[in-house]
């Protein structure tokens, strides 16, 4: 009877397998056999197979763990995969309904994506930021430098954390947080407040609609007064512009760009202020901690692995020099950094489970999925899959330099999709270049200007429960030690 397949009670087809279940909880107890959701999600899959229909509670879920299930998802029904769960607090600016990534596909949703890759993240308007991220990147080897010089240890994703955060400030606003004022320090605040929330905000999202009907609404206040102290500031950011705007003052941050948007009578949505700081609450939110903790995982990997570190430091050695920082530019020419940053990514996604909701009742390989239904891909079982990985669990960047440059083309063509750590189709990351340019910059810095010493023998690699964005049981601290270099002043 548990093996029997589970029938869509309403027309009696064939739904996904479904492992044993227990009355009332369904297969919660199966879930939290680890408490890391993506490792107990994978356990599930390699026992009972790639599609899967589980219930937690009255919620039914599909999970899907295969490269060519993730194809055939995201090939034949990316529109109808490319919806998330509607929010559980519409008036927050914090993925309430106003946000682009709680949007539903659909008009507000497309003409912001539009704007997004041809104004503010795709290559010509990440080409004219880049000055921005320079001047970041510059500000953090100091910070090393001075940590080095006073032999004092850093916690590097705490150090990465403020690169990235003011990288996204600087973007937006045109001009640095100021640390005078507090500025810097109270947007890194609200944006680890918001991460933390971000997990007690999906499990909202899922039980709000039952709970709801009983008048109870999950961290409402916790999620209301983040987004007000986010309003409170960006609202402020936003007049300092429009200010700017009345003098003619031609700007060419993002700010600009979305009150250009907003000002536009033609425009093909009219979008609103709410609109404007929401995108940017979700910039912070999506781009952070993100590229902060796929940074750590690196740099911990490459300590554990010295030699490593040593072809990598050659190679930028080569391609550099001794006289200059490593810039955006080098990027393409450093192909073993490159590498580097995908196996990175490939054994540890900073998001692990990737949660959708389908739309309309449609079929995947052959198994009825009824409308509505949330369903999560398993980046992480896929991409530590053994059928499709050599020694799937090992960090060996070398397995990127043999795959083609137009790896993914082959995928599509030989129909699986096994590297998805930006997941993919429409609803995949418009952050990806700038992910790469970030996290290439900052680890390149690292290794090219400091020996890092840690306590112990290696890095522990365990990971944190309990965290949406997956990142290390114990934050990698370590010791710059300067190596001798001759840079010339910018
Ligand atoms: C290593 C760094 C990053 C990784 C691994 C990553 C990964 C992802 C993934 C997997 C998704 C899709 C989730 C899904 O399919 O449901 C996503 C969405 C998104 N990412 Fe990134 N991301 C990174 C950095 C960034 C950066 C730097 C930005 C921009 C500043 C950004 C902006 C976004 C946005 C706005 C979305 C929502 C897209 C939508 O809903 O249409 N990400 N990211």
């Amino acid at each position: 009877l548990f093996f029997m397949k589970p029938k869509d009670s309403r027309d009696g087809r064939d739904l996904p397998p479904s492992p044993p279940s227990l009355p009332i909880i369904g297969h919660l107890h199966l879930i939290l056999l680890s408490t890391l959701t993506h490792k107990s999600f994978q356990r599930l899959s390699s026992k009972y197979g790639p599609l899967l229909h589980l219930r937690i509670f009255h919620v039914p879920i599909v999970l899907a763990s295969s490269a060519s299930v993730a194809y055939e998802i995201f090939r034949d029904q990316d529109v109808n995969v490319s919806f998330r769960h509607s929010p559980p607090i519409e008036e927050s600016l914090f993925l309430g309904s106003y946000s682009f990534i709680s949007a539903p596909y659909g008009d507000y949703w497309k003409f912001m994506r539009k704007l997004m890759v041809t104004k503010i993240l795709g290559p010509q308007a990440l080409e004219r930021s880049r000055r921005f991220r320079e001047d970041e990147l510059d500000r953090f080897y100091k910070t090393l430098l001075d940590k080095a010089m006073k032999k004092e240890s850093v916690e590097i994703v705490e150090e990465a954390a403020k690169l990235n955060n003011n990288t996204i400030c600087k973007m937006i606003m045109g001009r640095s947080c100021s640390e005078e004022t507090g500025e810097a320090e109270r947007i890194r605040g609200l944006v680890t407040e918001s991460m933390a929330l971000t997990k007690k905000i999906f499990l909202a999202t899922i039980f709000h609609k039952p709970l709801k009907k009983l008048g109870i609404s999950l961290f409402k206040k916790e999620i209301m007064s983040v987004s007000r102290k986010f309003d409170e500031l960006l609202e402020k950011i936003l007049v300092e512009h429009e200010e700017k705007m009345e003098e003619h003052h031609q700007g060419t941050d993002m700010m600009d760009v979305l009150l250009e948007a907003y000002r536009d009578e033609n425009a093909e949505y009219k979008i609103t202020r709410n609109h404007i700081k929401s995108m940017f609450v979700d910039l912070f939110i999506a781009g952070t901690d993100t590229s902060s903790t796929t940074i750590q995982w690196i740099m911990a990997e490459i300590i554990n692995h010295p030699k490593i570190l040593e072809r990598l430091r050659e190679e930028i050695d080569f391609v550099v020099g001794k006289t200059r920082l490593i810039q955006e530019t080098d990027l393409p020419n450093l192909l073993y950094l490159q590498a580097i940053i995908k196996e990175g990514l490939r054994l540890h996604p900073p998001g692990p489970l990737l949660p959708r909701t389908v739309q309309e009742r449609c079929e995947i390989k052959g198994f009825h999925i009824p409308e509505k239904t949330i369903l999560v891909v398993n980046s992480y079982a896929i991409m530590r899959d053994p059928d499709f990985w050599e020694d799937p669990d090992e960090f060996k960047p070398e397995r990127f330099l043999s795959i083609s440059r137009s790896g993914q083309e082959d995928e599509i063509r030989d129909k699986f999709l096994k590297y998805i750590p930006f997941a993919s189709g429409r609803r995949g990351c418009p952050g990806t270049n700038l992910a790469y340019a970030s996290v290439g910059t900052a680890v390149g810095v690292m290794v090219q200007c400091f020996d890092w010493k840690i306590e112990g023998e290696n890095v522990n690699m365990n990971e944190a429960a309990g965290t949406m964005v997956l990142t290390m049981a114990h934050p990698l601290k370590c010791t710059p030690v300067p190596r001798t270099l001759n840079l010339l002043p910018p």
